[in-house]
C-alpha cells in the first residue's frame, strides 16, 4: 500500500545573510553542505497495517510524513501510495489520505475557533463529499469512541489543549481514509486520554482496514499499536514486529535479570560462576535476590533458586525502549 524506494531529502543549507547567496565558497566552486533528512530509505507498509516510524530527534520522521502528503518534495527516490508517486501524482491519492500532525495542533487552522464540535467535523465531512446520513452516523460513533459526547456543542475555542488535539484524532474516524498518517498523535495527551485514542487507532486499523504511518517517541505505544515497526536515522537501522526487534537484541546482549523473593537465608556463593552480578537485601525473614546472567545459564540459575523457598520470582524483559537505545547507539 506504501512504498518507499530510495527515498531521500537534502534540505538547502539555512541562507544566514543575502552575502551568503554567494559565498566564497561557492564562488571557490565548493558548495555549501545540505541537511540529509532521509538517504536511501526503502520499507513497504502493507494494507490495514499500522507501521510505527521510530527513530531519534532529526532522524526525518516528519520530513517523510510530508512527503507522503506533499507538502515536501524529495531529493532522490520515490515514495508510493497505493501505487501513485506521493508529490507528482497527488491528485490520485488526495482522497484517499489524511494527516495528523500532532506535534503542531493547528498547523492548518483546520478547525473554526467559535464553531461547535459538531459543525466543524459536520464542515469536514461535507468537503470529503460525504452524504449526510453516513456522517450522522461516522460523527456519533467517533464521539462516542472519544469519550467527547457532551463537548459536541462546545465552541471548539473552549476546549482544552488535550480536548481539541482529540477532535482533531476524531476525524479519521469521521473520514475514514484509506491510509491515514498520524505525526505523534498523542504527544500532548494524558495517559488516559492517550488511551481512548489508542482504541480509536485500532478501531480504524482493524474494523475498518485503514492502513497507518505513525510517528512516536512512545515506545509503549508504539508496541501496543505498531504491526510492524521501521527503526531508522535518516536511513534502515532495523525493522520487524515490536516482538521479533526485542528478541534480536534480548538475544544480542545475552543478557537477563532474576529478581526473587526467598524467605529466609541465602548463600550468595551458591551462584559463583554462573550469575555475572548478584544483588542481595535481607528484609525481615525475607530476603531480595537480584541475579544478572546470561541466557544459555538460565536452566542452572533455575536449578539452584529451586533450592530456596521462594515466595516471588519476576524476570525483566527487554522492552521496545531498550532496544531503540540499543540499536541506536550502534
Ligand atoms: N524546512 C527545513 N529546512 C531545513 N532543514 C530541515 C527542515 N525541516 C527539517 N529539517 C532538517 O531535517 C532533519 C530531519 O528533520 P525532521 O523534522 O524530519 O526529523 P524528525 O525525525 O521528525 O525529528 P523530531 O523527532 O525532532 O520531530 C533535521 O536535521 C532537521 O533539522
Amino acid at each position: 500500500m506504501i512504498e518507499a524506494v530510495k527515498l531521500t531529502k537534502y534540505y538547502p543549507p539555512p541562507i544566514k545573510s543575502p552575502l551568503d547567496l554567494k559565498s566564497l565558497g561557492d564562488f571557490l566552486g565548493k558548495p555549501r553542505e545540505e541537511i540529509p533528512a532521509l538517504v536511501d530509505l526503502n520499507f513497504k507498509v502493507k494494507e490495514g497495517e499500522i507501521y510505527g516510524l521510530l527513530g531519534p530527534n532529526g532522524a526525518g520522521k516528519t520530513t517523510l510524513c510530508k512527503i507522503a502528503s506533499a507538502l515536501v518534495i524529495p531529493t532522490g527516490g520515490h515514495l508510493y501510495i497505493d501505487g501513485y508517486e506521493s508529490v507528482e501524482e497527488h491528485n490520485e491519492v488526495k482522497g484517499k489520505i489524511f494527516t495528523i500532525f500532532g506535534g503542531s495542533r493547528d498547523l492548518f487552522g483546520l478547525f473554526q475557533w467559535r464553531v461547535s464540535v459538531e459543525k466543524n467535523l459536520r464542515f469536514m465531512a461535507e468537503l470529503w463529499g460525504i452524504p449526510k446520513a453516513e456522517t450522522d452516523r461516522r460523527i456519533n460513533q467517533a464521539l462516542e469512541l472519544l469519550h467527547l459526547k457532551e463537548k459536541r456543542n462546545e465552541w471548539y475555542q473552549k476546549l482544552s489543549a488535550g480536548m481539541r488535539q482529540k477532535v482533531y484524532l476524531a476525524l479519521p474516524l469521521v473520514l475514514q481514509p484509506e491510509v491515514l498518517i498520524l505525526d505523534e498523535p498523542t504527544v500532548y495527551l494524558d495517559a488516559f486520554t492517550r488511551r481512548e485514542v489508542w482504541n480509536a487507532i485500532l478501531r480504524l486499523s482493524k474494523e475498518l482496514g485503514t492502513t497507518i504511518l505513525l510517528t512516536t517517541h512512545n515506545l509503549r505505544e508504539a508496541e501496543s499499536l505498531c504491526d510492524r515497526v521501521l527503526l531508522f536515522n535518516r536511513s534502515k537501522i532495523a525493522e520487524g514486529t515490536p516482538k521479533e526487534l526485542i528478541e534480536e537484541v534480548q538475544t544480542l546482549k545475552a543478557e537477563r535479570k532474576i529478581i526473587a523473593k526467598i524467605k529466609g537465608m541465602v548463600h550468595p556463593k551458591d551462584f559463583d560462576g554462573i550469575t555475572q552480578k548478584i544483588e542481595v537485601q535481607r528484609n525481615g525473614e525475607f530476603t531480595y535476590l537480584q541475579l544478572y546472567f546470561k541466557n544459555e545459564d538460565i536452566k542452572e540459575v533455575l536449578g539452584l533458586l529451586s533450592r530456596y523457598k521462594i515466595v516471588d520470582v519476576q524476570t525483566s524483559q527487554v522492552t521496545l525502549e531498550e532496544v531503540f537505545t540499543h540499536l541506536c547507539k550502534k
